[in-house]
């Protein structure tokens, strides 16, 4: 069909040719390749400072091409600021990224690794725009966290969530999913690589700020579950 996934015939090298040239023609397209060495060191930047409600968690929905986990974004209940950005960025999602093996999964490279997967917490400027869908046509528009994703034998905050897609396994399903903190998500050393890219998914908007963690996370394997519909 005409929908966009990562299969042979709709993935990442067709998606330009189904409705998102930026994908070809684009300025500041994502993921990069990360090179350790000619990363820059700027003493402006501050420490990356997240301030989540974990109340504000609302469901969890199979999307069809990931795992995605929204949260309430009508006030400012989970906040991101510091590091390179200008006011504060609402928490809108969180959601996933993996491969069928572990050997690969992750959309960031970091000195040539893969990871198994990666986490992105997806948050908006809410100082600066006056909805979420004004923020993402906006050069400064979007904040997105990125995590590594390492395989391990437990990790009991993933276990919430892997526990939850036993209901989840058709696209489009989604089910109530209350007081989740993402920071149990997250590494506890907050360093991160930052640049200006885009949506690394379709429509590619050309919005985001990039905040790539240096210190990955463990996590359970997931590939056992595939996301229908995504080939
Ligand atoms: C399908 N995936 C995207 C969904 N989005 C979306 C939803 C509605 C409208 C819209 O543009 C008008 C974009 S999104 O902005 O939440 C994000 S963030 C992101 S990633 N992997 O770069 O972190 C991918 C997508
Ligand atoms: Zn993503």
């Amino acid at each position: 069909g005409c929908s966009w996934g990562y299969g042979p015939k709709n993935g990442p090298d067709h998606w330009h040719e189904m409705g998102f040239p930026i994908a070809k023609e684009g300025a500041r397209q994502s993921p990069i390749e990360i090179k350790s060495q000619e990363a820059k060191y700027d003493c402006n930047l501050k420490p990356l400072n997240l301030s989540y409600d974990p109340a504000s968690s609302k469901s969890i929905s199979n999307t069809g091409v990931s795992i995605q986990v929204d949260f309430d974004d009508c006030s400012d209940r989970s906040v991101l600021t510091g590091g390179p950005l200008c006011g504060k960025y609402r928490l809108r999602q969180f959601h996933f990224h993996w491969g069928a093996c572990d050997g690969h999964g992750s959309e960031h490279v970091i000195d040539g690794k893969n990871f198994a997967g990666e986490l992105h917490l997806v948050h908006w400027n809410a100082e600066k725009y006056s909805c979420f869908g004004d923020a993402v046509k906006a050069p400064d528009g979007l904040a997105v966290i990125a995590v590594f994703l390492k395989v391990c034998d437990s990790n009991p905050a993933l276990q919430k969530i892997v526990c939850s897609l036993e209901c989840l396994k058709s696209k489009d399903s989604k089910s109530e999913f209350k007081d989740f903190s993402p920071c149990s998500l997250l590494p506890s050393c907050l360093q991160y690589y930052t640049y200006l890219g885009s949506l690394t998914t379709p429509p590619l908007c050309e919005s985001v700020i990039w905040l790539v963690l240096k210190e990955p996370v463990t996590k359970q394997p997931l590939d056992c579950y595939r996301i229908p519909g995504s080939s």
